[in-house]
Protein backbone atom coordinates (compact mmCIF):
# COMPACT_ATOMS: atom_id res chain seq x y z
CA UNK A 1 0.00 0.00 0.00
CA UNK A 2 2.71 2.66 0.84
CA UNK A 3 4.58 2.24 -2.16
CA UNK A 4 1.42 2.25 -4.37
CA UNK A 5 0.78 5.49 -2.76
CA UNK A 6 3.60 6.63 -3.30
CA UNK A 7 4.17 5.52 -7.11
CA UNK A 8 0.32 7.30 -7.53
CA UNK A 9 1.74 10.68 -5.94
CA UNK A 10 4.91 11.05 -8.50
CA UNK A 11 3.62 12.73 -11.48
CA UNK A 12 4.46 12.35 -15.00
CA UNK A 13 5.27 15.31 -17.65
CA UNK A 14 5.45 14.40 -21.47
CA UNK A 15 8.19 15.77 -23.14
CA UNK A 16 10.62 17.29 -20.55
CA UNK A 17 13.15 17.93 -20.85
CA UNK A 18 12.65 17.03 -24.63
CA UNK A 19 10.82 15.34 -27.09
CA UNK A 20 9.56 12.02 -26.22
CA UNK A 21 10.98 11.82 -22.56
CA UNK A 22 8.29 11.21 -19.50
CA UNK A 23 9.77 12.54 -16.94
CA UNK A 24 8.34 11.20 -13.36
CA UNK A 25 8.61 14.67 -11.46
CA UNK A 26 9.79 13.35 -7.93
CA UNK A 27 9.41 16.76 -6.39
CA UNK A 28 5.54 15.71 -6.15
CA UNK A 29 6.85 13.14 -3.70
CA UNK A 30 8.79 15.62 -1.23
CA UNK A 31 5.41 17.90 -1.22
CA UNK A 32 3.61 14.91 0.59
CA UNK A 33 4.99 14.67 4.03
CA UNK A 34 3.50 10.86 3.72
CA UNK A 35 4.79 10.22 0.63
CA UNK A 36 8.13 11.56 1.84
CA UNK A 37 8.38 10.10 5.05
CA UNK A 38 7.16 6.70 4.05
CA UNK A 39 10.19 6.90 1.36
CA UNK A 40 12.88 7.17 4.22
CA UNK A 41 11.01 4.36 6.23
CA UNK A 42 10.96 1.72 3.22
CA UNK A 43 14.67 2.85 2.73
CA UNK A 44 15.61 2.56 6.40
CA UNK A 45 13.81 -0.80 6.59
CA UNK A 46 15.91 -2.15 3.74
CA UNK A 47 19.36 -1.19 4.70
CA UNK A 48 19.24 -0.80 8.74
CA UNK A 49 21.55 -3.65 10.11
CA UNK A 50 23.97 -4.13 6.45
CA UNK A 51 26.66 -2.51 8.30
CA UNK A 52 27.34 0.56 5.86
CA UNK A 53 29.23 3.18 6.95
CA UNK A 54 28.73 6.12 4.50
CA UNK A 55 25.65 7.21 2.20
CA UNK A 56 26.28 8.34 -0.73
CA UNK A 57 23.48 10.82 -2.98
CA UNK A 58 23.79 12.10 -6.29
CA UNK A 59 22.99 15.93 -7.23
CA UNK A 60 20.62 17.48 -7.17
CA UNK A 61 17.51 14.67 -6.15
CA UNK A 62 20.07 12.20 -4.87
CA UNK A 63 20.64 14.72 -1.67
CA UNK A 64 17.32 14.88 -1.15
CA UNK A 65 16.72 11.33 -0.38
CA UNK A 66 20.09 10.23 0.86
CA UNK A 67 20.39 13.23 3.26
CA UNK A 68 17.45 12.23 5.58
CA UNK A 69 18.26 8.53 5.00
CA UNK A 70 21.86 9.13 6.36
CA UNK A 71 20.37 11.40 9.64
CA UNK A 72 17.76 8.20 10.43
CA UNK A 73 20.55 5.15 10.15
CA UNK A 74 23.35 7.13 11.70
CA UNK A 75 25.49 7.47 9.36
CA UNK A 76 27.53 10.19 7.34
CA UNK A 77 26.30 11.26 4.01
CA UNK A 78 28.60 12.42 1.03
CA UNK A 79 27.56 14.47 -1.88
CA UNK A 80 28.44 13.48 -5.27
CA UNK A 81 28.26 16.56 -7.31
CA UNK A 82 28.33 18.12 -10.51
CA UNK A 83 31.52 20.18 -12.32
CA UNK A 84 33.41 22.63 -10.19
CA UNK A 85 30.76 22.95 -6.99
CA UNK A 86 33.01 20.85 -4.37
CA UNK A 87 36.03 23.03 -2.88
CA UNK A 88 38.46 20.27 -2.06
CA UNK A 89 40.53 17.87 -3.82
CA UNK A 90 38.28 15.42 -6.55
CA UNK A 91 38.39 12.78 -8.67
CA UNK A 92 35.86 13.15 -11.81
CA UNK A 93 33.86 10.85 -14.03
CA UNK A 94 32.11 12.03 -17.13
CA UNK A 95 28.85 9.82 -18.23
CA UNK A 96 25.62 9.34 -20.32
CA UNK A 97 21.82 10.26 -19.27
CA UNK A 98 18.91 9.19 -20.97
CA UNK A 99 18.69 13.05 -22.27
CA UNK A 100 22.32 13.78 -22.77
CA UNK A 101 25.96 14.02 -21.18
CA UNK A 102 27.70 14.72 -17.24
CA UNK A 103 30.21 14.75 -15.24
CA UNK A 104 30.15 13.81 -11.39
CA UNK A 105 32.68 14.86 -8.79
CA UNK A 106 33.45 13.63 -5.21
CA UNK A 107 36.45 15.09 -2.61
CA UNK A 108 38.93 12.89 -2.58
CA UNK A 109 39.10 12.45 0.85
CA UNK A 110 35.05 11.85 1.67
CA UNK A 111 35.74 8.55 1.17
CA UNK A 112 38.04 6.42 2.98
CA UNK A 113 39.28 2.77 2.16
CA UNK A 114 37.18 -0.07 3.35
CA UNK A 115 34.06 2.60 3.89
CA UNK A 116 31.09 0.21 3.15
CA UNK A 117 28.79 3.10 0.74
CA UNK A 118 24.80 2.90 -0.11
CA UNK A 119 24.07 4.89 -2.91
CA UNK A 120 20.73 6.18 -3.16
CA UNK A 121 19.10 8.50 -6.13
CA UNK A 122 15.82 9.32 -6.69
CA UNK A 123 15.55 7.79 -9.84
CA UNK A 124 17.19 4.61 -11.63
CA UNK A 125 16.97 5.42 -16.03
CA UNK A 126 19.79 4.07 -17.81
CA UNK A 127 22.25 3.75 -14.93
CA UNK A 128 24.72 6.07 -15.89
CA UNK A 129 24.96 7.98 -12.74
CA UNK A 130 24.78 5.23 -10.27
CA UNK A 131 27.54 3.39 -12.29
CA UNK A 132 29.94 6.74 -12.27
CA UNK A 133 29.22 7.36 -8.72
CA UNK A 134 29.98 4.18 -7.83
CA UNK A 135 33.61 4.16 -9.84
CA UNK A 136 34.53 7.27 -8.49
CA UNK A 137 34.10 5.49 -4.57
CA UNK A 138 35.76 2.36 -6.14
CA UNK A 139 38.43 4.88 -7.05
CA UNK A 140 38.83 6.01 -3.55
CA UNK A 141 38.56 2.63 -2.12
CA UNK A 142 35.31 2.52 -0.76
CA UNK A 143 32.90 -0.76 -1.26
CA UNK A 144 30.06 -0.04 -3.50
CA UNK A 145 27.55 -2.91 -3.62
CA UNK A 146 23.73 -1.61 -2.95
CA UNK A 147 22.06 1.84 -4.64
CA UNK A 148 18.73 2.49 -3.47
CA UNK A 149 15.77 4.51 -5.69
CA UNK A 150 12.47 5.87 -5.09
CA UNK A 151 11.43 4.97 -8.70
CA UNK A 152 12.91 2.29 -11.42
CA UNK A 153 12.40 2.65 -15.24
CA UNK A 154 13.34 -0.74 -15.79
CA UNK A 155 12.58 -0.36 -19.69
CA UNK A 156 15.93 1.84 -19.84
CA UNK A 157 17.98 -0.99 -18.37
CA UNK A 158 19.86 0.94 -15.35
CA UNK A 159 19.17 -2.45 -13.28
CA UNK A 160 20.75 -4.98 -15.22
CA UNK A 161 24.00 -2.57 -16.19
CA UNK A 162 24.30 -1.82 -12.45
CA UNK A 163 24.27 -5.52 -11.30
CA UNK A 164 27.05 -6.18 -14.33
CA UNK A 165 28.99 -4.10 -11.73
CA UNK A 166 27.94 -6.01 -8.77
CA UNK A 167 25.57 -3.77 -7.37
CA UNK A 168 22.46 -4.48 -6.58
CA UNK A 169 19.32 -2.54 -6.96
CA UNK A 170 16.22 -1.24 -4.86
CA UNK A 171 13.14 0.43 -6.27
CA UNK A 172 9.97 1.55 -4.06
CA UNK A 173 8.04 1.73 -7.42
CA UNK A 174 8.45 1.11 -10.86
CA UNK A 175 7.09 2.56 -14.34
CA UNK A 176 7.41 0.28 -16.63
CA UNK A 177 5.78 0.42 -20.74
CA UNK A 178 4.56 3.61 -20.32
O1 LIG B 1 20.07 6.31 -14.55
P1 LIG B 1 20.45 7.55 -15.31
O2 LIG B 1 20.19 7.39 -16.80
O3 LIG B 1 21.82 7.99 -15.04
O4 LIG B 1 19.45 8.69 -14.90
C1 LIG B 1 19.06 8.98 -13.60
C2 LIG B 1 19.57 10.31 -13.13
O5 LIG B 1 18.99 11.37 -13.91
C3 LIG B 1 18.42 12.34 -13.04
O6 LIG B 1 19.31 13.34 -12.67
P2 LIG B 1 19.80 14.52 -13.61
O7 LIG B 1 21.11 14.14 -14.21
O8 LIG B 1 18.69 14.89 -14.55
O9 LIG B 1 20.14 15.67 -12.60
P3 LIG B 1 19.34 16.52 -11.48
O10 LIG B 1 19.04 15.56 -10.34
O11 LIG B 1 20.37 17.54 -11.10
O12 LIG B 1 18.10 17.08 -12.10
C4 LIG B 1 18.03 11.54 -11.81
O13 LIG B 1 17.87 12.34 -10.66
C5 LIG B 1 19.16 10.57 -11.69
O14 LIG B 1 20.26 11.12 -10.98
N1 LIG C 1 12.42 9.90 -17.43
C1 LIG C 1 13.01 10.51 -16.39
N2 LIG C 1 12.27 11.15 -15.47
C2 LIG C 1 12.88 11.78 -14.42
N3 LIG C 1 14.20 11.81 -14.23
C3 LIG C 1 14.97 11.16 -15.13
N4 LIG C 1 16.30 10.98 -15.21
C4 LIG C 1 16.57 10.26 -16.31
N5 LIG C 1 15.44 9.94 -16.96
C5 LIG C 1 14.42 10.49 -16.25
Amino acid sequence: MTAEYIKSVVKTVPDYPKPGILFRDVTSVLEDHKAFSSCISLLVEKYQGMGFTKIAGTEARGFLFGAPLAIEMGIGFVPVRKPNKLPREVVSESYELEYGMDTLEIHKDAIEPGDKVLLIDDLLATGGTIAASAKLIRSLGGEVNHAGFVINLPDLGGEKKLSTLDIESYSICEFEGE
